[in-house]
């Protein structure tokens, strides 16, 4: 059943049109993602989920308590430098009519209680925003590129940290720029360009959707006339090379096995193989000219 349902979202600020057209629906437990370039939209979309701004037009429908059951974690964090984690912890405890145990929320987010705000790195900030997003026990987290400008192991700890949160069924909106994040964290996602919904689709189905195609390439002095014939081969192409031809293979399925069951790799030197990543479905999928 889904637990937050956009219909039709438009919101425009002044003349500028910030939302065009957005409709997804999130089902209980998901982690769901919003993927698209700068200024397509994205934060707009999740502060009108959240209730922090209001539609232009469309509807949304969130089926929990919005200041009890949807824990907000926007693009900054930033807190008085003095004051200490726990304190910080407390303080949005009390917010909250049934809050989470926030020592243990700290512990699992990897925070000493006692540093202050002003002496944590960046990584350790992202994990106490998480940690300020689901200090109320939420229902649904929304959390807002919470790995930009953090290095690949705060990214990664920050990674497990959402995997954890996800084990417990609290359903995740995630806003990334980051393919890695998707392809690790999200059930399905929605790529959203220029305000409008471009696909929703679970990260294996957006790489099918952009051609899903498998490419092999090697050199070889054999004939590789015999690879043509099989099903899992849609072509086979044959160029010039420096010591032998260097022969592109296209096709899907198993398609590395099937070539090497007809031409070992005995025979065949630097093969290697290429297939479609979700960089290149999210770049076929927002269109290239759009930087
Ligand atoms: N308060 C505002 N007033 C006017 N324009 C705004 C406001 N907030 C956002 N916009 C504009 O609306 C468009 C969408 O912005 P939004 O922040 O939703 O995009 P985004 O996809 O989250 O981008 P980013 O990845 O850079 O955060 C942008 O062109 C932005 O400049």
């Amino acid at each position: 059943m889904a637990i937050i349902t956009v219909d039709h979202l438009r919101k425009t600020y002044g003349t500028r049109v910030a939302v065009e057209d957005v409709s997804f629906s999130v089902k209980e437990g998901e982690v769901f993602g919003i993927v698209g370039r700068n200024g397509a939209g994205k934060t707009t979309t999740v502060e009108c989920v959240a209730g922090l701004r209001t539609p232009t037009a469309g509807t949304v429908t969130v089926d929990a308590d919005l200041k009890e059951q949807v824990g907000v974690q926007l693009q900054e964090c930033s807190l008085p430098d003095k004051i200490r984690v726990g304190e910080a912890l407390a303080l949005y405890a009390s917010f909250y009519a049934r809050p989470a145990d926030w020592r243990a929320l700290a512990e699992e987010a990897g925070l000493d209680l006692r540093a202050p705000f002003g002496k944590l790195s960046g990584g350790q900030r992202q994990r106490l925003s998480v940690a300020l997003a689901l200090v109320g026990s939420p229902r649904i987290a929304i959390l807002d590129e919470l790995t930009t400008g953090l290095d690949p192991r705060a990214r990664r700890e920050t990674y497990d940290l959402i995997a954890r949160i996800r084990e417990r069924g609290v359903t995740i909106l995630l806003v990334t720029h980051f393919m890695e994040e998707v392809e690790r964290l999200c059930d399905r996602v929605a790529v959203i360009s220029r305000g409008r919904v471009r696909a929703v689709d679970t990260p294996e189905g957006l790489v099918a959707r952009a051609g899903g195609e498998q490419r092999l390439v090697f050199h070889t002095d054999e004939p590789v006339d015999a690879l043509r014939a099989l099903p899992e081969v849609a072509s086979v192409t044959v160029a010039d090379g420096a010591n032998a031809p260097e022969v592109t293979v296209t096709g899907t399925g198993e398609l590395l096995s099937a070539v090497t069951a007809v031409l070992p790799p005995s025979r065949t030197r630097g093969l290697r193989m290429e297939r479609t990543t979700l960089d290149d479905a999210f770049l076929v999928l927002t269109g290239q000219e759009e930087s």
